[in-house]
């Protein structure tokens, strides 16, 4: 944001944003920047406190990397246990599971294979009217079994530390991030992927080289939403994630 107010500062008189417009470009970012980012993070205490194991690997590479004491980005970025963490929940638990799109003119929309109609005709394509709402299914090309194979709706960053199904790789999904559809991708992708990403990593390093994290009794309830968040059983109206947290 100061980078965008500094430029902006700098920018010719042809080139500069109205107040008004620098505001709504402060909104977005703030808007679409917290809940994701917290909400991933929120997502990924909480398995780890129900996987011990993982979580003892975790903490065991970025304590042997240094991270108690602080490390450097570039070192940060290539604990490959930490990518796998992020990725799998990432791919498994995207905090936008539906987004839409309108086509501003009619579009013939190819399938990635074909489909059979209810009277029996091979449909290969979808003829879209303009202004046709479109809804793309996030969550669902993330963990779709013909893809990812069998294990595709379990968590389990280990299938980051091989290669990936080629299927995968052959389908080309369009995202901006590792072969899903989290944080979309084309111009109205992302922009704050590797800023959430790189985040989500100096939170975790932090939290997991001095606490411990563990569940509580309660039962937690992920509720779908515009993005995803967590509650306390029954109530589903006030964001929370209790967790037994202990210094190490
Ligand atoms: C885990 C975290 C995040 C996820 C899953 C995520 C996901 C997405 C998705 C799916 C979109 C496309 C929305 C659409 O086209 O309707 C988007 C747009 C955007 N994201 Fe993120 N995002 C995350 C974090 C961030 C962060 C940290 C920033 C800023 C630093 C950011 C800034 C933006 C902006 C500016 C847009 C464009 C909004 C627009 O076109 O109106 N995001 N994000």
């Amino acid at each position: 944001m100061s980078v965008l107010i500094r430029e902006n500062m700098l920018a010719s008189l042809e080139d500069k944003l109205p107040e008004d417009e620098v505001l709504a470009q402060i909104s977005t970012l703030v808007f679409a920047a917290t809940d994701t980012s917290s909400n991933t993070l929120s997502r990924i205490l909480e398995l780890l406190a129900h996987h011990p194991d993982m979580q003892e690997k975790l903490r065991e590479e970025l304590l042997t990397a240094g991270a108690a004491e602080g490390i450097p980005y570039d070192q940060l970025n290539q604990l490959p246990y930490l990518d796998a963490v992020v990725r799998e929940t990432l791919r498994r638990y995207p905090p936008l599971t539906l987004l839409s799109r309108v086509p501003k003119q009619d579009v013939v929309l190819p399938l990635h294979k074909p489909v059979r109609g209810v009277d029996g005709t091979l449909i290969t394509e979808l003829p879209l009217k303009e202004g046709t709402e479109i809804a793309l299914g996030i969550q669902g090309i993330n963990t779709l079994e013909e893809l990812w194979g069998e294990d595709a709706l379990e968590w389990n960053p280990q299938r980051w530390l091989s290669p990936l199904p080629k299927a995968v790789s052959e389908a080309r999904i369009p995202g901006v991030y590792a072969n899903m559809l989290t944080f979309l991708g084309g111009p109205k992708g992302c922009i704050g992927f590797k800023f959430a990403e790189t985040g989500i990593k100096v939170t975790l390093a932090v939290l997991l080289s001095h606490f411990t994290f563990a569940p509580t009794k309660g039962q937690i309830v992920w509720n779908l939403a515009g993005i995803y968040y967590p509650t306390v059983e029954p109530d589903r109206n006030n964001p929370q994630l209790p967790l037994v947290v202990s210094a190490l």
